[in-house]
């Protein structure tokens, strides 16, 4: 079983660097130089004065230990212990102060405070050593053990990994499937992880040569008995404050919480209807608490051996949908409800050992772990997967030459973000999953490897294998035998890809909806899209009243309250813009609409509440056609550009 933390030598030693780097806090040593030198005073004053603080709460224990435990004065307890909440409060004011004296060098402050404590800890040493050469020992023997201690931990390299990751993980964690498996592995081992609490040795040790020398010297009457509480305790203070400095601090990793998952089974009908295989997406929401909704009732049904490109501007919820796809448990913070299946998996079951995950999902960055080329690609299987791993990356890089020096690198994470991109790709071929949910794989691809992954992603939909791709490369979208076109985290347009491409190059845009109400915010979404130019509210408005109207007329002649997909299509021209609802719905005769007119004529101003009448009202002009199954009504809604004042009162004309 090969573990990262045990891949070479040369690898642990330079993760141990890079954790006592990233301990001792070494990046932020700019921010140190930008410190002017009285901080570094103003540190040691403020540190002083709350050590201070500190040791008066020990001399304090002198007179408990005197007044009220030998001399029995119960009454004095009270006083001493309300005595002590003097310096208690100090300590929390001085704190205070000094975060806000020293505000923006958090570094800076916490490193000058170590240093302080550390240098009074070694003055309160010698002021124990003068007072009796014997008494000093305790402190001295701490401080000493916590410089030797964390020394040989490094001589001996005790570096413990904060995962124990294994060669059976790495499938799920490589796969896309497991964020938090892949944080915890990428991080370098932490140093001294195997030994205990820091400065508790240390302490203890102190502790027990002051207990043994104070007691021989109350036993020669050199020490009085009271005063042994309060040197005991001033003893733990300087040990563990000389222990700071030199120990790195050992913080538990705090884990994401899981996203809340809730299963939507699929209607049992329509899952006999549309049978099992492809991608099978129904009703899928993403919310968060404050934001609401970030991906909205998504149903997607994607055959095997298809190629979808997913589109959308920016923030649509592109990434989102993959990744939910994928990986739901890991959008921590987020609640997930809904069903994703593969072929009749589930796709949101996952184990932390996958031999082959039901689906690889390939984000943007690659996920490349700190260990081999080799371990990367072929998911720590060794040389099992050694010729198939090669030839799969060749193919990519068309040189055999390039694979060798791909693979040839100890630490793939130091590669090219090319060479990154073609070892993912790689890994992604070599897992054969069913579905591969691949997020921007032009974003650090060179051209080449663009050419040569859809040249792969051809053979694969040959062999049966699904992608939906969420990407703006022209190669790869000529790719897909279908599109999906998502806004706002709603799903827009569905279709073949050759007629949304050819619909998007005339200039159209195509929203898809059931013909309910429930719909209308939808619809305002992807209408207002259209008219994102500052001064537009009077073009989204109106063409939002139209669209609401439209979508009502069709809500209104639904049969018995059924739902149908009904859609929309929009165009701006040079002052107008024209808006399309398509729907099964009968002719609107010539009869109804003249008196929709006429009632137009009457109201005049007044609201009507017959749809027809309010379409007319906003539109420049009102068509229909008929073709087999359906009718498709179009209108035109005046528009005036932004960057001009609008036409004041601008009649629209029926
Ligand atoms: N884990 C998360 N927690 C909270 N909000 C998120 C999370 N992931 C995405 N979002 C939000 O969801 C919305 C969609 O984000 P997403 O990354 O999916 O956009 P996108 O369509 O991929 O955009 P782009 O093309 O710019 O990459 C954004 O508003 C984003 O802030």
């Amino acid at each position: 079983m090969s573990r990262i933390a045990q891949q070479t030598d040369k690898m642990k030693a330079d993760a141990s660097e890079k954790a006592s780097a990233a301990t001792n806090f070494e990046p932020l040593r700019v921010a140190d130089r930008a410190l002017p030198r009285w901080a570094a005073s103003l540190s040691f004053i403020f540190t002083a004065t709350s050590a201070a603080c500190w040791l008066s709460i020990a001399i304090l224990a002198i007179f408990f230990q005197d007044i009220v435990a030998e001399q029995r004065k119960l009454h004095a307890a009270l006083a001493l212990a309300l005595l002590g909440t003097a310096p208690l409060l100090g300590l929390v004011i001085l704190d205070f102060a000094h975060g806000r004296a020293l505000s923006g060098y958090q570094y800076t402050r916490q490193r000058n405070e170590a240093r302080a404590r550390a240098l009074i800890g070694l003055l309160i040493g010698v002021t124990l050593t003068a007072v009796h050469p014997l008494l000093g020992l305790g402190v001295f023997a701490g401080i000493g053990l916590n410089h030797a201690l964390p020394a040989a931990a490094r001589a001996l390299r005790l570096a413990e990994p904060p995962w124990d990751f294994t060669s059976e993980e790495a499938a799920s964690v490589l796969s896309g499937r497991d964020d938090t498996g892949l944080s915890l592995a990428r991080k370098a081992p932490r140093p001294f992880g195997l030994m205990a609490a820091p400065g508790a040795l240390s302490t203890g040790v102190a502790l027990l040569v002051t207990l043994a020398i104070g007691s021989w010297l109350m036993a020669q009457q050199i020490v009085a008995t009271a005063a042994m509480p309060g040197l005991l305790l001033i003893v733990i203070w300087a040990v563990l404050a000389s222990a700071k400095p030199v120990w790195p601090e050992a913080e538990a990793e705090k884990l994401p919480e899981p996203a809340q998952i809730e299963r939507i089974p699929l209607p049992e009908t329509e899952e006999q209807a549309s049978g099992p295989a492809g991608l099978r997406v129904h009703r899928l929401t993403v919310s968060e608490a404050a934001q609401g909704a970030l991906l909205r009732d998504i149903e997607i049904t994607l055959p095997p051996g298809s190629v979808t490109g997913l589109i959308g501007s920016s923030a649509a919820g592109k990434s989102l949908l993959l990744k939910a796809l994928a990986a739901p448990q890991d959008l921590s913070g987020l609640s997930v409800a809904g069903h994703a299946s593969y072929n009749e998996e589930d796709l949101w079951e996952r184990s932390r050992i996958e031999v082959q995950p039901p689906c690889v999902h390939l984000p943007a960055a690659p996920l490349i772990l700190p260990v081999s080329a080799q371990d990367n690609l072929t998911c720590f299987s060794g040389e099992a997967l050694g010729l198939r791993a090669r030839k799969a990356l060749e193919q990519l890089v068309y040189s055999a030459d390039a694979a060798d020096r791909i693979l040839a690198a100890q630490d793939a994470s130091r590669l090219s973000a090319s060479e990154q991109k073609a070892l993912a790709f790689a890994r992604a071929f070599l897992l054969n999953p069913g579905l591969y949910l691949m997020d921007r794989p032009e974003d650090g691809a060179s051209e080449r490897l663009l050419a040569a992954l859809a040249e792969r992603i051809r053979t694969e939909r040959r062999a049966g294998r699904s992608f939906l791709v969420a990407t703006e490369n022209r190669g790869l979208l000529e790719l897909c035998d279908s599109m999906i076109v998502l806004e706002g985290g709603r799903l827009m347009d569905v279709g073949p890809a050759q007629e949304i491409r050819s619909r998007m190059a005339e200039g159209w845009s195509r929203f898809v909806t059931e013909n309910t109400l429930d719909a209308e915010d939808a619809l305002h979404l992807w209408l207002r899209s259209h008219f994102r130019r500052r001064g537009d509210e009077g073009n989204r408005r109106k063409a939002c009243v139209v669209g609401s109207e439209l979508l009502a007329l069709s809500a209104s002649e639904a049969k018995g309250g059924t739902r149908e997909r009904i859609r929309f299509d929009f165009k701006h021209f040079k002052g107008f813009c024209q808006l399309e609802m398509s729907d099964t719905g009968a002719a609107i005769s010539n009869a109804q609409i003249e008196n929709a007119r006429s009632r137009l004529q009457e109201s005049g101003e007044v609201l009507n509440r017959d749809p027809l009448v309010e379409i007319l009202r906003h539109s420049l002009s009102f068509d229909q056609r008929i073709s087999s199954d359906r009718r498709t009504i179009s209108v035109q809604i005046e528009t005036y550009d932004p960057r001009m004042a609008p036409p004041v009162g601008a009649a629209t004309r029926v």
